[in-house]
């Protein structure tokens, strides 16, 4: 039976002043008491299975046995989901991608089957193709991955360099990398891991280019593993993170596929070799959009364990006097760690907010899309760009300032920081690189600006544009509502500025791609005013319409939240409300004050809120920030796994330290 020990009583204490109920808030953070439960009984099932628990820490195996040992648990972690959801309903993703980080550690070899294989079929194939394929891959018969980026291309897919060239002889499609720069590279799970993937490729019937398309590929024999032949296939090589995700390059020579496995929804390749458009030849980029939506998702999770980790730590851990004679003091009472973790928290509950409302509007552009209807498609595509790169780059920096926030033992890797931080700042750059993904929506504001300008009606994230045209700044208080009109101020005058930029450079004789390249600082900026608009409209109206649904002791906690991010965030940029906006100096000052309140408000109710996260320990794996507090205790208990604690003397030193000691003697 597994020792029980006493909780940290610090933690105690800190857990008693709590002011609210911290089990009420976890439903609401999970959508709903019902989702908790499952959620809960599924990680209580993985934390009793033997075969889970590693031997040895991950962080001592070789990269070769940290794969093997991933693709082992990930095996037993699809048998117990499997046997879960014979008995009850599937898991939610959310959950199941929660649970992974109990089981893997790192991520997940499989992470793409389930993250962009399925989906893709799901988005991409016709119903004929969704039938042989979808329940193969759900079974995980066939495992899969999303093979698009190449050697030479990631961003403008346009041009990758794969091609498919159609044979109307045989009905297939001849699959070919013409030069290294054509070869996949990154895919997760292609390296050793999957049999099938989606390729990316570029179409070409009777010499004649058609653009990008997928196609499902079988790449690996299904009884031996083999790479069929004409694939060449293996894995990158370490990376700054992702230890575990096994990601691979492949190339093709001469490589048939039958006809049937171009995935169709949208354009066609007929017997004949007609070619079939499809309504938006965009469609086929739509796997992006919908993983950029969960990239806020998994930002808000990132954020929350980081923030989880640096909070309890800071309750726990105690350093120097604030008074002579007194006590040293809990670091958590110094108010530039309280400006640096309760920002975390805050931003953990905006992203999870912005998440809420963004994966609806990306359902019903799909239900629209299913009735030829794709009018909120661009606006979708904007929000998703701006979002996506924002929500991973603040994760990123928070990340990064939580582990900063727990001084030296933050730099452990058994405080799993540098874990989380690996994961956060890779999803800076996959699934569109963050300056591209801001560019992308600048165009779209670029384009609202104009049809602001001409008077024509705006779609509502970008309603605010037509507002400020209409009246001029108004009259500025220092509530969130008024501060959230600064943000749509900000944002709009900076969309102006980048289309004036524009304009100039082309009056001035400049191409406008050219035009558009020299304006390009300003219209990352207007982009980034943008996503913090939204995020500070979107985290306020969700608390608004939520806080009448809860405890009023919940309401106030949940208010307060949202100040401090929208107060954090006007200090942050206070330069440019000062450009943009009514604020004035002196509301900066009221505002730095209110701020220090908020900081003193939530205070009591931090270690409520990250329990309220409910990240369990064996998914956050940090010695730092357990439930019960045991951090020296685990520190110390983590150190002594080290093999090199194994023996009272090393090999080194006979072979080389004494030799090398004796000589120096000399
Ligand atoms: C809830 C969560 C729970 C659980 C989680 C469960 C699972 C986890 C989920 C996900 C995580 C899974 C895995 C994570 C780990 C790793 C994954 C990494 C995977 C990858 O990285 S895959 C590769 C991703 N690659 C990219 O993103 C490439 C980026 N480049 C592009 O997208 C494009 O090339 C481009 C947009 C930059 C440019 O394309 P283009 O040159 O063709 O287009 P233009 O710039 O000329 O624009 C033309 C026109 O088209 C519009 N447009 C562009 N893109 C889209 C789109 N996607 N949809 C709609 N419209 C689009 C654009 O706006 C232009 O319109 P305009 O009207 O002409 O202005
Ligand atoms: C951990 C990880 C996992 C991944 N997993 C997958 C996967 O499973 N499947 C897959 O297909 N891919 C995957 N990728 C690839 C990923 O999607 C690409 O790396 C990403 O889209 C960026 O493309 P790139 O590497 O070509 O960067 P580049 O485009 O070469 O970027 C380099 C620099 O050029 C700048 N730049 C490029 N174009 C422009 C422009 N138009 N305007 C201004 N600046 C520009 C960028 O801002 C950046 O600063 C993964 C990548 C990582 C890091």
């Amino acid at each position: 039976m597994a020792t029980v020990h006493k909780i940290n009583e610090d933690l105690v204490k800190e857990r008693q002043k709590c002011t609210f109920n911290v089990q009420e808030l976890t439903y609401l953070l999970d959508g709903g008491e019902e989702v908790t439960k499952e959620r809960r009984e599924f990680e209580n099932i993985l934390r009793n299975v033997k075969e889970l628990q590693d031997e040895v820490p991950e962080v001592y195996l070789s990269h070769k046995e940290r794969y093997e040992n991933a693709v082992r648990k990930t095996c037993i972690l699809q048998n117990v989901r499997n046997d879960f959801e014979k008995k009850r309903e599937v898991l939610s993703p959310r959950n199941i991608f929660r649970a992974g980080y109990a089981v893997i550690k790192d991520v997940s070899p499989f992470f793409l089957h389930n993250g962009m294989f399925v989906p893709t079929i799901i988005g991409q194939g016709t119903p004929e193709q969704q039938a042989e394929w979808l329940p193969k891959a759900k079974a995980m018969a066939i495992i899969g991955t999303y093979a698009q980026t190449e050697l030479g291309h990631g961003t403008f897919i346009r041009g990758l360099e794969t091609t498919a060239t159609y044979d109307a002889k045989t009905e297939e499609f001849i699959l070919n990398s013409p030069k290294v720069t054509s070869y996949k590279w990154w895919p997760g799970g292609l390296g050793t891991t999957v049999n099938h993937c989606i390729t990316v490729a570029q179409l070409y019937i009777n010499g004649k280019k058609y653009g990008i398309h997928p196609f499902i590929v079988q790449i690996r024999d299904l009884e031996t593993h083999k790479p069929l032949p004409g694939i060449k296939v293996g894995e990158i090589g370490p990376k700054m993170g992702f230890a575990t995700a096994n990601n691979g390059f492949l190339g093709f020579q001469n490589f048939r596929i039958p006809r049937k496995n171009m995935l169709m929804k949208n354009a066609q390749v007929l017997k004949d070799g007609t070619f079939v458009k499809g309504m938006n030849e965009k469609l086929t980029y739509g796997t992006m959009v919908m993983v950029r939506v969960n990239i806020v998702s998994d930002s808000a999770f990132h954020t929350a364990m980081a923030a989880t980790i640096a909070v309890r730590y800071a309750a726990v851990r105690h350093q120097s006097q604030l008074k002579a004679k007194e006590p040293e003091v809990q670091i958590i009472d110094y108010l530039t760690q309280q400006h640096k973790l309760f920002i975390a928290i805050a931003t953990s509950h905006a992203f999870s907010n912005t998440y809420t409302w963004l994966y609806q509007a990306y359902l019903k552009v799909v239900e629209d899309l299913g009735k030829q209807k794709q009018d909120h498609l661009p606006e979708l595509h904007a929000l998703s760009c701006c979002l996506k790169a924002t929500s991973s780059r603040d994760a990123g920096v928070i990340v990064e300032q939580c582990r900063l926030a727990c001084g030296g033992h933050g730099y452990m890797a058994s405080s799993n920081l540098p874990i989380i931080y690996g994961y956060t700042t890779a999803a800076i750059t996959y699934e569109g690189e963050h300056t591209v993904l801001l560019l992308q929506t600048a165009r779209y504001l670029m384009k609202a600006w104009m049809s602001a300008l001409e008077g024509k009606v705006l779609a509502p994230s970008v309603a605010y544009l037509v507002d400020w045209l209409k009246s001029d700044k108004q009259r500025w208080q220092n509530t969130p509502e008024v501060i959230v009109k600064g943000f749509q101020h900000v944002a709009a005058g900076k969309i102006k500025d980048a289309f004036d930029a524009i304009q100039k450079h082309v009056k001035a004789g400049k191409d406008y791609e050219d035009a558009w390249n020299l304006a390009s600082v300003q219209l990352i900026k207007a982009s980034e005013a943008h996503s913090r608009a939204i995020l500070c409209d979107g985290y306020l109206r969700e608390t608004v319409r939520t806080s009448s649904s809860v405890s009023p002791s919940l309401a106030k906690v949940l208010n307060h939240l949202v100040q401090l991010y929208i107060v954090y965030w006007t200090l942050e940029t206070a330069g440019d409300l000062l450009v943009y906006s009514n604020i004035g100096k002196d509301d900066i000052a009221v505002l730095k004050e209110k701020y220090e309140e908020l900081l003193a408000l939530i205070r009591p109710n931090a270690v409520g809120l990250v329990d309220a996260f409910d990240i369990s320990d064996e998914i956050l794996q940090s010695t730092l920030g357990s439930y019960d507090g045991r951090v020296y205790e685990r520190l110390m208990e983590e150190a002594m796994k080290s093999p090199l604690n194994k023996e009272p003397v090393n090999q080194s030193f006979h072979k080389y330290l004494k030799p090398f000691i004796k000589k120096a003697k000399l």
